[in-house]
């Protein structure tokens, strides 16, 4: 009996896939189809079963049944688009595309953070061989090479790898071009580059968190940029997990299709062989043509000490070859290419070409960055290309930073500016140019993606350059009417001169919050005192919110994404995008130490919330800055008017006072260890500041 029902609701569920799949295009009726399907088989089952010792037998054939069907509905469905898109394939062939390019497939891993790509690029790798597996036994995520990656479990850097696959079921040949991205929002710019040379996206998604606010940013971008997304609904093997449910909220929410999704555990190696049939299946190959005259876009660049700036291409039309002349189109300088290459996914040169449609490297003796600027097209001096490709978003810093040398002999600021110059030769997102504070000395003005990214850059630069820096209060950039008409866009607070200023505007942000309904409460609280208006509210599933706000920029750079991932408990996630400039009554809040202000900690605030929040930093302040042999007195100011007052009393730490008798090197060491504990301190006029008294700045809690 069994078998038959079995049998009998395959049947069904044959009859049925046709007629729905005429009737719709959307998945999510797929996915209501086939809750609705075991209802109906459970309903016939009612007349034939005869006893409650069946019900169990029953049970699981429901459940087979409901497997069948969906295998069924799937596969139908899959097989209708591989169809389609081998015929786009094979009308393409007719017109440019080579064979060689019909067997090229560039991709991306797009992902929330932590939902699993390096892991997923990892099994890749392993599965087409193209690394050994004794390589990644000892060094997991291996795209993720840079010390703080791994010490933080966090990709920085985008990384590009090459994979031969030759598909099993055909036999045929694969040139797989992976590129990794980063998860967190401050790397959205080197997300925003991959896409530009890839044809299709894994959207990987923790099947037992579901979709975050970054997914939701991630598949944006992937369709702006007219992407084919795989959705891989990843770490299946958690028992929280719950991949049905979660692809249907992408059905929901997102539109995604999900016949092309994939059930896998990175973690596992669950999947993978379907993810590889997918990319073959589904992404498609890279147009262009190989007799055009050569384009190549530069989507990363980097500085390397034995050969100059190696840039990354993707061969758009045409191909390139060592030795060959070659121009910049944004600057027309022109180079002679000493060698190209791919990443297999170590860096491996090549004798003969880089074709059309395919991911290297290449390397000119070009000697900064800013001349293989990421966006930029490369073409041949001879039958050069009589345009360039479209550049994609130039990245713009969105928060500002001073950075000042803690060495504050001559040689600290010099240093600092051969390492910041070194440094944007691996990260062109950063910028920076020299400024001049009353307090502080010579420094710079930083700009960068967020304060993640602001954290990394100085982490970075302690490590690879031994530069200790401070780094002041972090802020956005206004814009500024004077009072005679003009308009200046402002990044340094102590900049802006409330005497002749005739209004600010500061930059705003839609914010978008997906968390479970139970912190909708403790969320609420957070945006209140924000200063945000709410736009929508919607309800994901049974017990998901997504919450969209519109607020100043300067909210979201201080601590907001903490206070959400601490109000959650760590299940909520945020992602943020500009949205235009807005007049507020803002003024400028200067904190004073010894009476002198220091410039480092000067921030704009709304008037409503300026003096509070003065008051408030004038008594964190005061719980950091250690204490010295005088008594130091803090002031927060608005304009000459005194808000906040604060002192610490006179101290004088003796180390070693208790170091009594003759244990020279004991009291050493622990001077040793006192002098360590100064790092990342300024001296301030008489006061010592360490770099925590910066960050407190930027706390509104
Ligand atoms: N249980 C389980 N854990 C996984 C799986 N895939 C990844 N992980 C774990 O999830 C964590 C994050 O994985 P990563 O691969 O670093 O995630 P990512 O998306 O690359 O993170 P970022 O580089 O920060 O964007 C690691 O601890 C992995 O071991 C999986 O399939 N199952």
């Amino acid at each position: 009996m069994n078998k038959m029902f079995g049998r009998s609701g395959s049947a069904m569920a044959t009859r049925l896939a046709p007629r729905f799949l005429g009737a719709h295009q959307s998945i999510i009726a797929t996915l209501r189809l086939q809750r609705l399907v075991p209802g109906l088989l459970r309903n016939a089952s009612s007349t034939t079963s005869e006893s409650a010792a069946s019900s169990a037998f029953e049970q699981e054939d429901r459940a087979e049944d409901a497997d069948i069907w969906r295998v069924l509905v799937m596969e139908e469905l899959t097989a209708k688009r591989a169809a389609r898109l081998k015929q786009q394939q094979l009308q393409q062939a007719n017109a440019t595309v080579t064979e060689q390019q019909q067997r090229i497939r560039n991709f991306c891993i797009l992902a929330h953070v932590d939902h699993g790509k390096s892991t997923l690029a990892d099994r890749l790798l392993q599965t087409t061989k193209a690394v050994r597996e004794d390589v990644l036994a000892r060094q997991a995520q291996f795209l993720d090479d840079m010390d703080l990656e791994r010490e933080r479990g966090i990709t920085i850097k985008l990384r590009s790898a090459r994979m031969n696959y030759t598909d099993p079921r055909t036999g045929e040949a694969f040139i797989l071009n992976l590129i990794d991205t980063p998860g967190h929002v401050d790397f959205g710019y080197e997300v925003s580059r991959s896409l530009a040379a890839v044809e299709g996206a894994l959207l990987v998604v923790d099947a037992s968190q579901g979709i975050q606010a970054q997914t939701l940013a991630n598949v944006d971008l992937a369709l702006k940029n007219g992407l084919e997304i795989i959705p891989v609904l990843n770490k299946i093997d958690l028992p929280g997990a719950q991949p049905e449910k979660v692809l249907q909220q992408m059905v929901d929410v997102i539109g995604i299709d999900p016949t092309l999704a994939v059930f896998a555990s990175a973690k596992q190696g669950v999947g993978i062989d379907e993810i590889l049939n997918r990319i073959v299946d589904f992404v498609p190959p890279p147009g262009g043509a190989e007799t055009a005259p050569l384009q190549a876009l530069v989507f990363d660049s980097y500085y390397d000490v034995y050969r100059g700036v190696i840039a990354l291409i993707r061969v758009v039309n045409g191909k390139v070859r060592k030795g060959d002349r070659i121009k910049m189109m944004s600057n027309n300088k022109e180079y002679v290419v000493d060698a190209v290459g791919l990443f297999t996914p170590a860096q491996v040169e090549i004798s003969g070409a880089l074709g059309t449609g395919e991911v290297g490297f290449l390397s000119a003796n070009v000697k900064s960055v800013g001349d293989a600027a990421v966006g930029d097209t490369m073409t041949t001096v001879n039958n050069s290309a009589s345009c360039a490709l479209p550049g994609y978003r130039k990245n713009k810093p969105v928060v500002f930073a001073s950075m000042f040398p803690c060495d504050s002999s001559g040689d600290g600021f010099a240093n600092l500016q051969v390492a910041l110059s070194k440094f944007t030769l691996s990260d062109s997102s950063l910028t920076f140019e020299p400024i001049f504070s009353s307090a502080l000395g010579n420094g710079f003005r930083c700009g960068f993606n967020g304060l993640l990214h602001m954290d990394i850059v100085q982490e970075r630069l302690d490590r690879e350059f031994g530069m200790d820096v401070l780094l002041s209060a972090p802020n956005v950039v206004y814009r500024v009417r004077t009072r005679s008409g003009d308009e200046h866009m402002i990044s340094n607070p102590s900049d802006i001169d409330p005497a002749g200023i005739a209004e600010i505007q500061e930059p705003m942000a839609k914010v978008d919050i997906i968390a479970p309904q139970a912190y909708q409460g403790a969320l609420e609280d957070l945006v209140r005192n924000r200063r945000s208006t709410m736009i929508d509210l919607q309800f994901l599933d049974g017990n998901r919110i997504r919450m969209l706000y519109r607020m100043p920029l300067s909210e979201i750079i201080s601590d907001f994404h903490s206070n959400v991932l601490a109000r959650t408990k760590g299940y909520g996630s945020m992602d943020f995008c500009m949205d235009g400039y807005e007049a507020s009554e803002l003024v400028r809040v200067d904190i004073a130490l010894q009476s002198s202000i220091i410039d480092g900690f000067a921030f704009i605030e709304h008037v409503d919330f300026a003096a509070s929040r003065g008051r408030a930093l004038a008594q964190r302040l005061k719980d950091i800055i250690p204490r010295h042999m005088f008594k130091v007195a803090i002031q927060a100011k608005i304009g000459a008017k005194v808000i906040a007052s604060e002192s610490i009393a006179p101290f004088r730490k003796d180390v070693t006072a208790k170091c009594y008798g003759g244990d020279i090197t004991r009291k050493q060491k622990l001077l040793k260890k006192q002098a360590a504990g100064k790092k990342r301190m300024k001296l301030v006029g008489t006061v010592s500041l360490p770099q925590e008294a910066f960050r407190k700045i930027i706390a509104s809690d």
